[in-house]
C-alpha cells in the first residue's frame, strides 16, 4: 500500500477562492450565496450518509428554542435533523471543509468563530420552516449560519427555497435560493430573517453554525 489517499479530494486554491468571496459578501452585505462549494463526491457521500441514517430511523423532528426551552413546534418547522458527528469519513470531511472556511473568515474577518456545529435536514415534500432568526441579538452564540444541499437534479419547479429577508424592514425580501446540490448559503446568524418555503419533493441538506464564546464568559457553550 502506498501512502494514503484522500478520500475527497479538494482543490485548495478553488476554496481559499471561494472563502475570500464569502467573507467579502459577509462584511458587504451580511450574507453569501456560493454555488458549487461541496465538490460532487463528498456531496454524493453525505447523501448517501444522510439516507443511511434515515433509514436506521435516527434523524427526529427538529426543536425550536435552546436548552430547557427547546419544544418541537411543528407549526413553525418540521424538518428531521441528525447532528453530525465526525466518526465517518464523509461528515468528518466536511467538517474539516467547514473548519476551513472558520479560519478563513476569522483572518478576513476577525470574527473570533471558535466552534462549529451542523447537522443533517430533511424537509420532506411540503415541510417548511417558517421565518426566523438563528440567534437571538446580543447573544453571539450562533454568529454565522452555514446551509449546503445535497439533494441533485433539483431544479425551479422543486420549490422548496431558501428565502432571506431583510435585517432592518423585515418584509422585504432579498434573495431566494434554489437548493442545488453543492450550493452553499452563508448568512449572519443574528441579523438575517430567513425561511424555508415548502419542496415538492424531498430536501437534504446540512445546516450549521460557527459559534463564539460568549464573552465575559469563562466556560464554552455546551454543544448538544
Ligand atoms: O435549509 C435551509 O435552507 C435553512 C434551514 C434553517 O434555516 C435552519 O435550520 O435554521
Ligand atoms: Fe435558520
Amino acid at each position: 500500500m502506498g501512502d494514503a489517499e484522500p478520500a475527497f479530494r479538494l482543490d485548495h486554491d478553488k476554496i481559499a477562492a471561494l472563502n475570500a468571496r464569502i467573507a467579502d459578501d459577509l462584511y458587504v452585505q451580511g450574507w453569501s450565496i456560493c454555488p458549487d462549494y461541496v465538490p460532487e463526491n463528498l456531496r454524493t457521500a453525505l447523501l448517501a450518509d444522510l439516507a443511511a441514517q434515515e433509514e436506521a430511523g435516527r434523524l427526529t423532528l427538529a426543536a425550536v428554542g435552546r436548552d430547557a426551552a427547546q419544544t418541537v413546534e411543528t407549526a413553525i418547522r418540521n424538518d428531521r435533523t441528525l447532528w453530525l458527528a465526525g466518526r465517518d469519513l464523509a461528515p468528518a470531511a466536511y467538517l474539516d471543509l467547514m473548519g476551513r472556511l472558520r479560519l478563513d473568515l476569522n483572518r478576513r474577518l476577525i470574527l473570533g468563530l471558535f466552534e462549529y456545529e451542523a447537522h443533517y435536514a430533511r424537509y420532506d415534500a411540503g415541510g417548511f420552516y417558517r421565518k426566523h432568526v438563528d440567534a437571538l441579538h446580543g447573544e453571539r452564540n450562533r454568529v454565522v449560519s452555514t446551509v449546503t444541499y445535497l439533494t441533485p437534479d433539483w431544479v425551479e419547479s422543486d420549490g422548496g427555497h431558501l428565502v432571506l429577508y431583510d435585517a432592518v424592514d423585515q418584509d422585504r425580501e432579498i434573495t431566494r435560493v434554489l437548493p442545488v446540490a453543492g450550493t452553499l448559503a452563508v448568512f449572519l446568524s443574528e441579523d438575517v430573517p430567513h425561511e424555508v418555503l415548502p419542496p415538492a419533493r424531498p430536501r437534504n441538506s446540512i445546516a450549521g453554525w460557527f459559534r463564539c464564546n460568549p464573552s465575559g464568559e469563562d466556560r464554552v457553550d455546551p454543544l448538544r
